[in-house]
Formats: C-alpha cells, sequence, structure tokens
C-alpha cells in the first residue's frame, strides 16, 4: 500500500528499507554477504554493483527515473491545483465542494489500469486536490 513508504514526518524511505536507516548510511538497502564482508556493495556511484558495466547501465536507466520523478512531481502538483480550482469555483457558484460519482469514476479509471495500487493511487491523487476539508 502507498502508505507503506511514507513515514508520518512526511520523509519518504524506500519499501525495503528499514524504519530509522540513514539513506546512504547504513547498509539497510543492501544485500548480505558481500566481497568486502561489510554488506556495503556499492560503488563510489551508489549503484549497489561493482561491475563497471552494469554500473554504468544503472547510472543511465537511473537518468530516465530522475526525468520520470521530476515530471510526476510536476503533473502531481499541476493536478492538485486545477482540482482545487475546481472546487473553488464551485463552492463560490452555490455548489457542493467534492462531487463523489467523479471521484468514483476516477478510482474505477485508476483500478482498471492498475489494480489495487492504483486505487490507493488515486485516493492520494483526489487527497491531494481537496486540501484541507
Ligand atoms: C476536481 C473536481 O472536484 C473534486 C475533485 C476531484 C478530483 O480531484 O479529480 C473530483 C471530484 C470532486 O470531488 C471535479 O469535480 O472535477
Amino acid at each position: 500500500m502507498m502508505a507503506d513508504v511514507m513515514q508520518s514526518d512526511g520523509a519518504q524511505r524506500a519499501a525495503g528499507d528499514r524504519p530509522g536507516a540513514v539513506d546512504g548510511g547504513a547498509d539497510g538497502d543492501r544485500p548480505t554477504g558481500s566481497a568486502n564482508g561489510t554488506g556495503d556493495t556499492s560503488t563510489g556511484s551508489g549503484t549497489g554493483t561493482e561491475d563497471s558495466a552494469a554500473a554504468a547501465r544503472i547510472v543511465a536507466i537511473r537518468e530516465r527515473i530522475d526525468e520520470i520523478d521530476r515530471t510526476m512531481i510536476a503533473l502531481w502538483q499541476e493536478r492538485a491545483a486545477l482540482s482545487q480550482q475546481v472546487g473553488a469555483t464551485r463552492i463560490a457558484s452555490g455548489g457542493t465542494r467534492l462531487v463523489l460519482s467523479r471521484e468514483r469514476q476516477i478510482l474505477e479509471r485508476f483500478r482498471e489500469a492498475l489494480g489495487a495500487d492504483g486505487t490507493q493511487l488515486a485516493l492520494l491523487l483526489l487527497r491531494a486536490g481537496r486540501g484541507p476539508l
């Protein structure tokens, strides 16, 4: 579930990280049994492998991952702002703040495309657009 990757203080951690582990510090995100016996298998570039070809490939793929993340963050923020505009427009015209039938359509759209995780994602999207209730 999406909430599993969000700490109560809003800080993010990977699903497999131990709560409280410091990113890049302890070995919580690395396999045990590494060649140097410390459990730390990362290279200087933090790719998690000592194979230089694999590390180079990982770095290249991560560039696109980072680009996707930036785009998703921007789209998330744009959607929330638009949703809040709709809410403000509707309230100013005497309408309701929310339209649950529309929210159900959106939940169904995400569930059809992404399954149960889609439902969780859509719930977070809808919450972001509501602002404080
Ligand atoms: C944005 C709207 O208002 C609210 C927010 C929604 C959303 O974030 O998608 C959907 C339905 C409404 O509860 C809308 O009616 O379209």
